[in-house]
């Protein structure tokens, strides 16, 4: 039900397209801001769920995500390893994003990674 309610074009426009800033409360491009919030009133976007059970650790992920991510992104590198074992960074390939059923709509094929440190611990830019 949530996979279908993520795709309804009643709920989201252009729901297939990949377009993150529909989320944001900033002002978007056309002038536009979103007003959805993920704290359980909009049923359109319940990732930590609703009501009585809704998830009691939404605060702390919504404090901890951002800076784990950008810490993530900046000090590592991610080699994709394909399921052949061959090393497929640095072409043009775009990223398959097939799935699979499941209650998480996992991924059809897994994403394999390995970090690689880019940056020295002791000599951060
Ligand atoms: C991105 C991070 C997280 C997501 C997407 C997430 C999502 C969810 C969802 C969907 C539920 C079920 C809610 C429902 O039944 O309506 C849940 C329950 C729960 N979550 Fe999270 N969660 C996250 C992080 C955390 C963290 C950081 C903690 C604790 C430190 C936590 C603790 C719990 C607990 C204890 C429950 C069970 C609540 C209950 O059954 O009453 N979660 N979470």
């Amino acid at each position: 039900m949530l996979w279908a309610i993520g795709r309804d074009p009643k709920y989201w426009e252009h729901p297939l397209e990949f377009q993150p800033e529909r989320f944001s409360s900033r002002l978007g491009e056309g002038g536009r801001t979103s007003t959805i919030q993920v704290r359980g009133q909009h049923f359109q976007l319940i990732p930590f769920g609703s009501g009585r059970r809704i998830c009691p650790g939404l605060n702390l992920a919504l404090q901890m995500l951002p800076g784990l991510l950008g810490a993530t992104i900046q000090c590592f590198d991610f080699e994709v390893v394909e399921p052949d074992r061959k090393n497929r960074n640095g072409d043009d390939r775009v990223l398959e994003m097939d799935e699979r059923p499941g209650m998480t709509t996992p991924r059809a094929n897994d994403l394999v990674c390995i970090p690689v440190a880019r940056l020295s611990s002791l000599r951060i830019p």
